[in-house]
């Protein structure tokens, strides 16, 4: 790998603490770094490089998947990291940066490469940008990439402004869109998978698969990001994203494999229809491990009157020779009643029953985290001639497997953009989600509550119910009853 400098804009924050230090580590523990990497940390916040190596040295004992106790090692990949004072908004602060940076490029004999990351609030990154343009950062000697968090825009309006933006200051093929969820092993290894396993490519199409079913649910609630959360819900926060980069992922084969293909036939959903084909939802008190939580308007920071969603579920069809006439069911929530992310093929019923009273049967589930594995439900026929599912478990030894960030930082510092989500596929993303974020600014799609510890808002249930599916549902969920409130929303208990 190539000698360069990484630049980090908020390395103090949340996100540098508990996943980016600690994937730059694994690399540096695993010998995966350049030999001449140098970190620049940036923050307001008053620390000097040494004070930051502590902290950083904290966040790698709390947060890091190994090496936790290795002092040495620690302190060896903290030697690497050098402290800066920036406040993003001051152009003079760029200036500065930028001596330092070529300073210490020298002393290490580093090409120029850099790499610059924003793990900063998303109104800065367009502003940061063009800052490292302007202030020559961005030199010409070497290779530069501009590594962006999300949220990519709030809207299609405003992600279209973002990336017109972020284009004047980097060459669009300099600038890499990290979606973490691309970054999980086993959504890397999705296609690998079932093109290695020809019963799997040979049945996982319109001819014997009933439909799909993609889980990304989570038992945390708003935790300590109201501020940002409140003004996004789950459908900006993960669906756009996460969710729709795993539709593309698990739709994809071998005749259509370009994921820009796959969402843009996605059949789209009107504003006026959006009722019919998604849920919506926001969680109330409940019990999670069997601790009492609060609903989502009483977290603090939240405003007691939000209309906010923390959970989406959508029925989407595509037009695609493989998948027509398959539903593909994405859900996503906080505060449910387990932490699971999984892709599921429910096989077409050999009786021809469409009720959905009768037990899923045959399935391929394909487990993303909290730990990689594959499920692959069978019927067999007891002794009294009932069939009964059997299910088959298959695991992969979880200690071994990376972190995602491990493998997106590596791609960006090697200049591999395939598992990035391309510009193209966030834009076509926007356009599909919009007429849906309209019809829930409007109030179209109506808000169901449902309690912390459940398995979400029975209205999803219904969306499934409807074609006779059920979802395949692992954790148990507590039951929950039906009532409505209000003129417009209908809360479900
Ligand atoms: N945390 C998470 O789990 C996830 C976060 N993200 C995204 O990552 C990004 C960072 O999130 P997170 O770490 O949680 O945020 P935090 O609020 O924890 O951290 C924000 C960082 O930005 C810095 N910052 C704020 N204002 C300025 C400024 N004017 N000049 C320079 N630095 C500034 C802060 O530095 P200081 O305090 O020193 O001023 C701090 O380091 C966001 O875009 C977020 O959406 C994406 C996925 C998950
Ligand atoms: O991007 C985000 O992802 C996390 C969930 O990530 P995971 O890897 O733990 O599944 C989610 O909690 C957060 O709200 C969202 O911004």
């Amino acid at each position: 790998m190539q000698a360069s400098a990484f630049v980090l804009f908020g390395a103090t924050g949340d996100l540098a603490k508990r996943k980016i230090f600690p994937a730059l580590y694994n690399l540096h523990l695993e010998g995966k770094l350049p030999e001449r990497f140098a970190v620049f940390a940036l923050g307001r916040k008053p620390f000097n490089d040494e004070l930051f190596r502590v902290h950083v040295a904290e966040s790698l004992g709390r947060f890091s998947r190994k090496g936790k106790e290795n002092a040495a090692a620690i302190a060896d990949f903290a030697a690497r990291i050098q402290y800066h004072v920036l406040d993003a908004r001051d152009p003079e602060s760029y200036i500065r940066l930028k001596h330092a940076v070529e300073k210490r490029e020298t002393e290490l004999g580093l090409p120029g490469n850099r790499l610059f990351y924003l793990s900063v609030a998303p109104e800065h990154f367009g502003p940061i940008a063009m800052h490292i343009r302007e202030s020559g950062l961005g030199n010409e000697d070497g290779r530069t990439r501009l590594v962006i968090e999300k949220p990519f825009g709030h809207d299609l309006a405003s992600a279209r402004s973002l990336n017109d933006t972020l284009g004047r200051a980097f060459p669009s093929d300099d600038i890499y869109y990290i979606d973490h969820y691309l970054g999980k092993p086993m959504v890397q290894n999705l296609q690998a998978l079932i093109a290695s396993n020809p019963v799997l490519k040979a049945v996982l199409n319109n001819h014997y698969v009933a439909n799909v079913q993609i889980t990304a649910s989570e038992t945390v609630g708003v935790e300590a990001r109201a501020g940002y959360y409140d003004q996004a819900g789950a459908l900006r926060d993960m669906f756009q994203n996460h969710m729709l980069q795993l539709l593309m992922m698990t739709a994809r084969h071998s005749e259509v494999y370009d994921k820009r293909k796959i969402i843009d036939s996605v059949y789209p959903v009107n504003k006026d229809e959006a009722a019919n084909h998604i849920v919506r939802g926001r969680y109330a008190a409940g019990e999670i491990e069997g601790n009492a939580v609060p609903g989502y308007r009483d977290e603090p920071g939240v405003d007691p009157q939000s209309n906010t969603d923390t959970y989406v579920a959508a029925r989407l069809q595509l037009d695609d020779p493989i998948w027509r006439g398959v539903p593909f069911y994405i859900r996503t929530g906080k505060r449910l009643s387990e932490k699971s992310t999984r892709i599921v093929f429910v096989f077409k019923n050999p009786l021809e029953s469409h009720s959905s009273e009768d037990p899923v049967r045959n399935y391929l589930s394909i487990n993303i985290q909290p730990n990689q594995s594959v499920d692959f439900q069978l019927n067999l026929h007891g002794l009294n001639g009932e069939i009964q599912p059997v299910p088959l478990h298959f695991a992969t030894d979880a200690e071994e497997v990376p972190e995602a960030y491990e493998l997106l930082l590596f791609d960006a510092l090697h200049g591999d953009p395939t598992f990035f989500a391309h510009w193209d596929e966030i834009e076509l993303s926007w356009k599909w989600v919009q007429p849906i974020l309209e019809a829930f600014e409007e109030r179209i799609v109506p808000l169901h509550a449902y309690p912390a510890g459940s398995n979400g808002p029975l209205a999803a249930d219904r969306l499934l119910a409807e074609q006779g599916f059920a979802w395949v549902e692992h954790g148990q969920g507590q039951a929950v009853e039906e009532e409505t409130i209000g003129e417009s929303l209908a809360y479900v208990y």
